[in-house]
């Protein structure tokens, strides 16, 4: 979300705001964000018209989180078919049927597919178009209908929910060479017998460290490449160095610090140059996957023509208004995060504040926004991180419980990671909270109602938690707190007492 004055609405003598509007809203784009604006707009009672050119789910349902994380469950199966034998059962090397695994990701997506559908939006009272929307002017949105012909459509508002596609570098020579990206490789490597034999994955965030992790398991020879210093850059070192630990182990080639700067061919093989501290070599590879980041889709569709400033997002106020206060914007076109989860929390902000924000705004709210990266170990990360608190200057203690020591962790043969926690100095009140661990995403919960709901570590701590699980490391967390205030006055009162109570 970049900010905007939303008052300085733009005028132009060629605009009539309509007198009447066909729709109380329009939506454009229908992944996460805009689906749940449609949703909500249609609980509301609105007229609401929601337009999607492609696929309807948007990058989540089709090209993102759900393919990706059907792939890192098989991709999971396979490194513990391989590591059988800390389980006392003879290790096999799995012979991965490639093809069928890619089956199954499609297969999954099929079944969530129905949440998604036009069936289940017309059932909802969400009048769904599928086609290209383009604005005409403040009020009037047209679309090029897939299946031909246009429409136009005058409304009071519009949610513009885009979302972002993958960002391609401009390495000499990369299209010349080809590249999979997350919106091309589901279906490019759908029918291959087995995974792709040399893979170079580019960029060391989310994207790229899910795909190098599940491609290495599923038996490509795997080299990651990555201009920073190390991996994961945005969550803590202590985090990331325990998912480098882990892709290396599993066989990824890990680069750092290499930047990619040329790709090309040479007697039918592909080769990517890197540059690491000036030194230059070159690396041959059969696939290579481009992770480096996602653009918001900002163009081709009239922001500009309406003075909406594109810079890397959506320009938005705090309402999620643009410079015209009934056109909004929510999800990745809007920034600041790319998450699914996100984009939803937006989009409650957005369909409120375009249906009703003449009577009532509320202000988007970025207080306690959680996010897991899906990799064995997962990482998961509410509020601050060690890092930002320092470099802001935040006051901060930090708490520790190591999940190797955690009874469950010990059973399951997963007892790596940990849990931090961030306070205030002196109190339990919750900073952040970083789990690396066997599902860190769904133990992070716990941390991330405490932080919404301003519960201090003292209320987990009172919390009966069932064990042995795994749940139990923030319970651990929190004892390790206490135990680190305890009152020293106190306890010394209360030897003195026992020992009177002695006689
Ligand atoms: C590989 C991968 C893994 C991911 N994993 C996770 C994860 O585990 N958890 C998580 O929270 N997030 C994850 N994400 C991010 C998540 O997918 C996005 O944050 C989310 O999809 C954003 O939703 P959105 O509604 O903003 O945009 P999108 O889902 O991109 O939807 C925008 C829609 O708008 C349509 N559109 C664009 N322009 C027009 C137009 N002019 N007219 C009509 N329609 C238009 C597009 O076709 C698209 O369907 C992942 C992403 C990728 C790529
Ligand atoms: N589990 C999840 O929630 C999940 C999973 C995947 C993606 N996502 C979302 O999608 C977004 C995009 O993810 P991403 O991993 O594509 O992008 P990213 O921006 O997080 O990471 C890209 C990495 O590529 C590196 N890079 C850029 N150019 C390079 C070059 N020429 N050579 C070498 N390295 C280069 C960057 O330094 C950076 O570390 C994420 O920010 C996240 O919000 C979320």
């Amino acid at each position: 979300m970049a900010s905007t004055d939303q008052n300085s609405a733009s005028t132009n003598s060629d605009w009539k705001r309509p007198k009447r509007f066909d729709r109380n809203l329009i939506v454009i784009g229908a992944g996460s964000a805009g689906l749940v604006s449609a949703y909500i707009a249609a609980g509301a009672k609105a007229k609401v018209t929601l337009i999607e050119a492609h696929r309807m789910g948007g990058d989540c349902l089709n090209f993102g989180c759900v393919p990706s994380k059907a792939l890192i469950k098989s991709a999971r199966i396979a490194h513990q078919m391989r590591h059988a034998v800390r389980y006392g059962l003879e290790p096999v090397e799995p012979k991965v049927l490639f093809s069928s695994v890619m089956e199954r990701v499609h297969n999954v997506i099929a079944e969530i597919e129905p949440h998604d559908s036009v069936e289940r939006y017309t059932s909802l009272g969400v009048e769904v178009l599928q086609g290209y929307a383009k604005l005409i002017d403040p009020w009037t949105v047209e679309v090029a209908l897939n299946n031909g012909g246009s429409q136009r459509l005058t409304t009071r508002a519009i949610i513009i929910a885009t979302g972002a596609q993958p960002f391609v570098p401009p390495i000499p020579g990369i299209d010349e060479v080809g590249y999979l990206t997350s919106d091309t490789l589901w279906d490019r490597l759908r029918d291959r017998p087995s995974a792709p034999k040399r893979l170079v994955v580019l960029g060391g965030g989310p994207i790229g460290c899910e795909l190098a992790q599940s491609f290495a398991r599923l038996g490509s020879e795997v080299i990651q490449i990555e201009m920073a210093p190390r991996l994961m850059i945005r969550e803590d070192e202590d985090a990331a160095s325990l998912v480098e630990a882990s892709l290396k182990f599993d066989g990824v080639q890990v680069l750092t610090n290499h930047k990619a700067v040329a790709c090309g061919v040479e007697a039918g093989e592909k080769w990517i140059e890197v540059d690491h501290g000036g030194e230059k070599r070159r690396i041959a590879f059969d696939e290579i996957i481009a992770a480096v980041g996602r653009a918001p889709r900002l163009k081709g569709f009239g922001l500009e023509e309406l003075g909406i400033k594109v810079d890397r997002v959506v320009e938005t106020n705090e309402y999620l208004q643009t410079l015209h206060p009934n056109i909004l914007a929510a999800g990745d076109v809007a920034g600041p995060y790319q998450f699914t989860h996100v984009a939803g929390h937006q989009a409650w902000f957005a369909a409120i504040n375009a249906l009703f924000g003449d009577l009532k705004r509320f202000k988007a709210d970025y207080s306690v926004i959680p996010w897991a990266t899906f990799t064995d170990p997962e990482v998961a990360r509410v509020g601050l991180s060690e890092a930002e608190a320092k470099q802001k200057n935040i006051p901060h203690e930090v708490t520790r419980f190591g999940i190797d020591d955690l009874d469950r962790a010990i059973a399951d043969g997963s007892a790596r990671g940990f849990v931090k926690v961030l306070t205030v100095p002196g109190k339990d009140k919750i900073l952040g909270a970083t789990i690396v661990g066997e599902h860190a995403g769904d133990l992070l919960a716990e941390f991330v109602f405490a932080m919404k709901h301003g519960h201090g570590l003292g209320k987990i701590l009172g919390t009966i938690h069932i064990y042995p699980t795994l749940a139990e490391a923030n319970k651990m967390v929190a004892g390790q707190w206490r135990r680190d205030h305890i009152n020293a006055f106190r306890l010394s009162l209360l030897e003195r007492f026992q020992t009177w109570r002695r006689g």
